[in-house]
């Protein structure tokens, strides 16, 4: 793992909630962007050292969704920027770790990415998450 790239949020209103970011807190909105794939619209709001990704669910079969009716809103995951995300997979398999897809899907802003299940990295959700090649840190 080679940084924390973001730190995922799971909020009811994204608009409302990007207001309080920028406006209460004084940061930087990033960008706003639709993950299909995820069913997830989200918010980059920039940390300095870190970026701060809000996350709206779309629909009932967003994992956000689930999420907030069991927890409410609050942190979701934390994502390590990696390169070689194929190869750092199946570093991880081997060493016990329990993945939540065989291969790397689509994230935001042409990233690759994919997921430890919470229960093989005792109670965190981390995200792996590949931009090699997009241009974007
Ligand atoms: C756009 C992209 C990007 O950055 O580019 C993104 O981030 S997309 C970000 C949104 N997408 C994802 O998160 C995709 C990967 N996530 C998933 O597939 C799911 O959320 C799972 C992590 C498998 C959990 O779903 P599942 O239906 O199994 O929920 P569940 O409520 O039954 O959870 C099973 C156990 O894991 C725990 N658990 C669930 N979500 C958790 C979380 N976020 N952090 C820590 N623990 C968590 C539950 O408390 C439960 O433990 P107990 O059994 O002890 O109660
Ligand atoms: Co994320």
């Amino acid at each position: 793992m080679e940084r924390v790239d973001h730190i995922g949020i799971a909020v009811r209103d994204l608009d409302e909630r990007i207001t309080y970011y920028t406006e209460t807190l004084g940061l930087k909105l990033l960008k706003v962007e639709e993950v299909e794939s995820q069913q997830v619209r989200v918010a980059f709001i920039d940390a300095g050292n870190v970026k701060i990704e809000l996350l709206e669910p779309m629909s009932d079969k967003s994992a956000i969704h689930g999420f907030i009716e069991k927890r409410g809103e609050g942190i979701h995951h934390v994502a390590f920027g990696v390169t070689g995300i194929r190869e750092r997979m199946a570093e991880l398999r081997e060493k016990g770790v329990r993945l939540l897809s065989e291969e790397p899907g689509p994230g935001a802003g042409g990233a690759e990415v994919a997921f430890m299940h919470p229960k093989s990295s005792f109670g965190v959700l981390y995200e792996l998450c590949d931009k090699s090649g997009k241009g974007e840190k």
